[in-house]
């Protein structure tokens, strides 16, 4: 198995130390503030934890000699651990209180706003199951780690240097306050050396799990389809492979971890034994008093388990950054400007001004030179060879991306001067995949204009031809589209988002020929439903049958992304050209 595969070059690259704090610091979004002040807390709490066992040395001595300060030595103690707990419980609040909680939640509304802003053609590129994997899995783990990985890293450092603080007051402690400082440090390029390796593991982990939910993803959307073409085994084997790449990856991971992990914890131990030899030595030399060593091995058994626990959870950290970064590629794909224009158009003809429209993904235009006027009112067929762009031209309309060269404008103002929700309220569109909601049917036609009653809503599926057939399910309009599934079949459906637009009722209809795949009763029916549509709208259609579109207004030939002819159904006919060819052609079907 090639691992490489499984490196994505756009989220991986190395992150220094400091900006991977920062970063950990920055995913609390607005609960930064409150992130800080706990680890302030959590600081304090273990510098007097590591403060006070240095202070174990004087009540030591003084049971030693019998003093009396022994109590006063031990009321320090038992203070600086109660003020210690305190703190650390309120610390902890960051989490208990749910801060965490309020971060992911933040970020998982701004990527939702963000993917709301991004060209549908950008978004369209991206596998949904891959999408699905940042907005679930890796928003809760760039957002809900980052107080419990602050936190250990705050222990780690500030029990040894609470320790050492205190060792410098103490009377021989300077010693192995020196010590402890000279050797703790070394550790620290053995970490940034296994933090590398951990780092290309879990980036390919990451990968190869984002991989594994986008083809479960795929794979069970796409089972209706994968049976019929009888591509259901190779699909699985696909998603087998994937699966046993995780687990290999996984294993391989755990084996390749174990031996940095055991290096640097036997480092921690080894530096550890060295104070500890050193300090023997001083007390059999007579330089320092055998009880100052007792309190450097409590301090060391706790610095070797909050060390030990730093390097174990220090990958938890790999993981935040590789989730983090995959949320970052995200945001950062560019958006579609928003204006909101003062004046909506009052008047709805539509004109193509020169536009030019590649796909990002795509190295030639799919659309060139497009320049047209659509007076409003009319009705306007767009037909041509498959792939040659009639769905992109009516989807820059919908401002699924922008022309790279050129405009559109409805009533003379350009739609980028419009915001989405602007644009949105003056169109409606009636395509052939229809998509519904787990709602009820009534509000999934409701879904076209939230406010409209349930009257309206049920006069809209009247017209749309749609009120015997919702009347017939167990719960009428109430029905819930999850409790049938799949059950509408492709008429009923298509009468459903006629139903949608009539509600809305907006001037300009978008059709992508809805009767093209039906049969002849469901034909009829969703041809009435159109009747009751289409009355004073400005009509965009793509035609797949000719004879659909005979007493359109204008009739648009694209030919590998141009306008190769244009005019009226006889016109085009005595002009003899690839839509007379069309018409020779399907007519003789
Ligand atoms: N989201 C996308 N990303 C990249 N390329 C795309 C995308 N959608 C369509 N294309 C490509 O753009 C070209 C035009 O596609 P479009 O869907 O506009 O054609 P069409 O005329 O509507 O075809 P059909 O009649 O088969 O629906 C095709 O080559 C298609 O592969």
């Amino acid at each position: 198995m090639k691992l490489d595969q499984y490196i994505n070059p756009a989220t991986f690259h190395s992150q220094n130390l400091l900006r991977s704090y920062a970063h950990l610091l920055n995913s609390a979004g607005d609960q930064k503030g409150k992130l800080l002040v706990r680890l302030g807390l959590a600081a304090i709490s273990a510098l007097l934890f590591g403060i006070s066992i240095a202070l174990l040395y004087p009540f030591f001595i003084s049971l030693e000699t019998g003093s009396t300060d022994a109590y006063w030595a031990l009321g320090k103690i038992i203070v600086l651990l109660l003020i210690a707990i305190l703190l650390r419980m309120q610390a902890e609040t960051y989490d208990t209180k749910g801060y965490s909680n309020l971060a992911i939640h933040q970020l998982r509304t701004e990527l939702g706003e963000k993917l709301r802003r991004v060209p549908l053609v950008l978004l369209s590129g991206l596998r949904s199951g891959e999408i699905n994997a940042v907005l679930v899995q890796s928003i809760n783990e760039a957002a809900g780690f980052a107080f419990t990985l602050m936190n250990i890293i705050v222990h780690a450092l500030c029990i040894p240097l609470g320790a050492v603080l205190a060792l410098l007051f103490l009377d021989g402690g300077g010693r192995f306050a020196l010590l402890i400082c000279l050797l703790l440090p070394l550790i620290a390029p053995l970490y940034l050396w296994r933090r590398k390796a951990f780092r290309r593991g879990f980036s390919i982990l990451a990968e190869a799990n984002s991989r594994l939910k986008a083809e479960a993803v795929e794979f069970t959307q796409g089972l209706t389809v994968l049976k019929s073409t009888q591509q259901l085994s190779s699909k699985q084997n696909q998603f087998n492979q994937v699966a046993e790449d995780v687990a290999k990856i996984q294993q391989i991971g755990t084996k390749k971890g174990e031996i940095p992990n055991l290096i640097i914890t036997s480092s921690v131990q080894f530096a550890l034994l060295v104070i500890l030899l050193l300090g023997s030595i001083w007390v059999i030399t007579g330089s320092s008093h055998w009880l100052m060593l007792a309190t450097i091995m409590i301090l060391i058994a706790r610095v070797s388990d909050v060390l030990n626990f730093f390097v174990q959870m220090a990958s938890l950290l790999e993981m935040f950054m590789i989730s983090s970064e995959k949320l970052a590629a995200l945001m950062a794909l560019p958006e579609l400007s928003q204006k909101q224009a003062e004046t909506l158009p009052t008047s709805y003809d539509i004109c193509y001004e020169n536009v030019h429209f590649t796909y990002p993904q795509q190295k030639t235009a799919v659309l060139n030179q497009i320049d047209f006027c659509l007076p409003e009112k009319t009705l306007t067929a767009f037909v041509g060879s498959s792939g040659c762009g009639k769905s992109t031209l009516l989807k820059l309309l919908l401002r699924h991306g922008d022309p790279e060269q050129g405009r559109i404008t409805i009533g003379g103002v350009d739609i980028r001067h419009m915001s989405q929700s602007q644009l949105m309220s003056l169109i409606s569109v009636v395509f052939q995949d229809v998509y519904l909601f787990q709602d009820s049917v009534l509000n999934n036609i409701r879904m076209a204009k939230p406010d409209a009653d349930d009257k309206a809503v049920i006069e809209a599926a009247k017209l749309a031809q749609c009120h015997d057939f919702i009347s017939q399910l167990p719960q009428g309009y109430a029905t819930q589209v999850s409790d049938i599934g799949t059950n509408f079949s492709g008429g009923e459906k298509q009468r459903l988002a006629i139903a949608r637009a009539i509600l809305k009722d907006a001037p300009i209809l978008l059709l992508d020929e809805p009767t093209a795949a039906l049969d002849t009763y469901n034909e009829l029916a969703v041809q009435q439903a159109l009747n009751a549509l289409v009355k004073d709208k400005t009509i965009l259609i793509i035609a797949h049958r000719l004879s659909t579109i005979v007493a359109a207004n204008q009739i648009y030939v694209l030919d590998k992304g141009y306008i190769a002819e244009q005019g009226t159904h006889p016109q085009l006919l005595a002009k003899q050209g690839i839509y007379a060819r069309f018409w020779q052609k399907r007519e003789r079907l």
